[in-house]
């Protein structure tokens, strides 16, 4: 089974996901302290206030660019990383709080695939001995038998002969394949893909993105998909949240998102690939500039600096993430104008706007 990266978004089995949250996060947060022996010490806001939920059967994108803080929200879902502030909780429970015995039980039910297989897989075991692995691993925390290596490989569309291979034997796709072998070994409820085929050919990502979607579709876990590609998460994610210096700026179910983008970064991103964009979100926004430093969040609208929309309200006020349409949320003091603005085909310094925000609910 392939999957053609250029078709049409198409549409989500809405009763795969049910509405039991499995993971959620309340304005967490990760900080990092760098620097100090010769250079000053700096601290850098990785993820700054994030509120998020994860329903279980869903798959939720995260995207935006490099050093937003994709992979740290990623590993803080997962309970790898310590938030600095908020609190993560999986299946109701507060990962923070969790005795070790007991976070260990839970990690055989949250697994995290990256993009790098080559530092995922240890290079003097065999494919089967590294697939078995979770099994020795968790033996004692989950209680399940391993099946036959055959079946696991089969699983994940491999031949039962590369059991005794090395992982230099088997090429990018071969070993992202064992990678998930792996991962999926003990029925996972939540898995992290983190950029898993960013490092594979175009004919190969859309191999392993049918794949995941096949065996989530069987087997019906929860899992965060990052990604930079929006051409990539729209064949595998229900919904999708933006991310720009830390923060969710945009969430909301991806056919909405991609149809209707409500903030002005988001609509950059779409607008940047046309084949995805729908109607008016096809009309170009360029963004200018590079993003800056998480060590040097600029204070407001941490977008402002590159926005065209802002006023003044942006350069000194942090927007709230709020509601501008069903399950659909936005960080912006002018998001509806974001919205409906189908006007400017680039975000330039003459675009018109009001004066003050308009008026919306807040969303806690
Ligand atoms: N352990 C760490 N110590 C110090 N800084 C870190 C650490 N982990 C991440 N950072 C910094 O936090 C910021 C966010 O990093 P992160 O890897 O989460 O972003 P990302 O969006 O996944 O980026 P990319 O797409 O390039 O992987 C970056 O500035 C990064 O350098």
């Amino acid at each position: 089974m392939s999957v053609d990266l250029d078709m049409p978004v198409d549409q989500r089995s809405a009763d795969r996901t049910s509405a039991e949250v499995l993971v959620a996060a309340h304005g967490v947060g990760r900080s990092f302290s760098v620097g100090g022996w010769i250079g000053a010490r700096r601290t850098i806001a990785a993820v700054g206030h994030v509120d998020l939920a994860i329903r279980r059967g869903e798959t939720l994108a995260i995207v935006g660019e490099s050093g937003c803080g994709k992979s740290t929200l990623g590993r803080l879902l997962l309970g790898l990383e310590r938030p600095t502030r908020g609190q993560v909780l999986f299946a109701g429970q507060d990962l923070a709080g969790l005795s070790e015995g007991r976070l260990r039980h839970l990690r055989a039910h949250m697994q995290l695939v990256f993009q790098n297989t080559l530092a995922a897989l240890d290079p003097r075991m065999t494919i089967g001995e590294q697939v078995l692995e979770p099994f020795r691993i968790h033996r004692n925390e989950t209680g399940t038998v391993a099946p036959p290596i055959e079946q696991l490989l089969a699983d994940v569309g491999l031949g039962a002969a590369l059991a005794a291979r090395f992982p230099h034997q088997l090429s990018g796709g071969q070993r992202q394949r064992v990678v998930m072998a792996r991962a999926l070994a003990t029925e996972p409820d939540f898995v992290v893909f983190d950029e898993p085929v960013s490092a594979l050919d175009v004919s190969v990502q859309a191999q392993i993105i049918a794949l995941i979607r096949s065996l989530q579709r069987q087997r019906g876990f929860a899992s965060v998909f990052i990604s930079h590609d929006l051409r990539v998460v729209r064949h595998i994610a229900d919904r999708i949240a933006v991310m720009y210096l830390g923060r969710v700026v945009e969430e909301g179910p991806i056919a909405t998102v991609f149809a209707a983008p409500a903030h002005p970064y988001t609509r950059a991103l779409v607008s940047a690939v046309p084949r995805i964009a729908v109607g008016t979100a096809r009309q170009r926004v360029r963004l200018a500039g590079e993003p800056p430093s998480p060590a040097a969040i600029p204070a407001g609208c941490p977008f402002h600096p590159r926005c065209a929309l802002a006023q003044d309200v942006c350069r000194v006020e942090l927007p709230r993430i709020t509601a501008v349409g069903a399950g659909h949320h936005v960080a912006c003091h002018f998001a509806a104008v974001a919205a409906e603005d189908a006007a400017p085909s680039t975000m330039t310094a003459t675009t018109t706007v009001p004066s003050a925000p308009p008026r919306r609910q807040a969303h806690a």
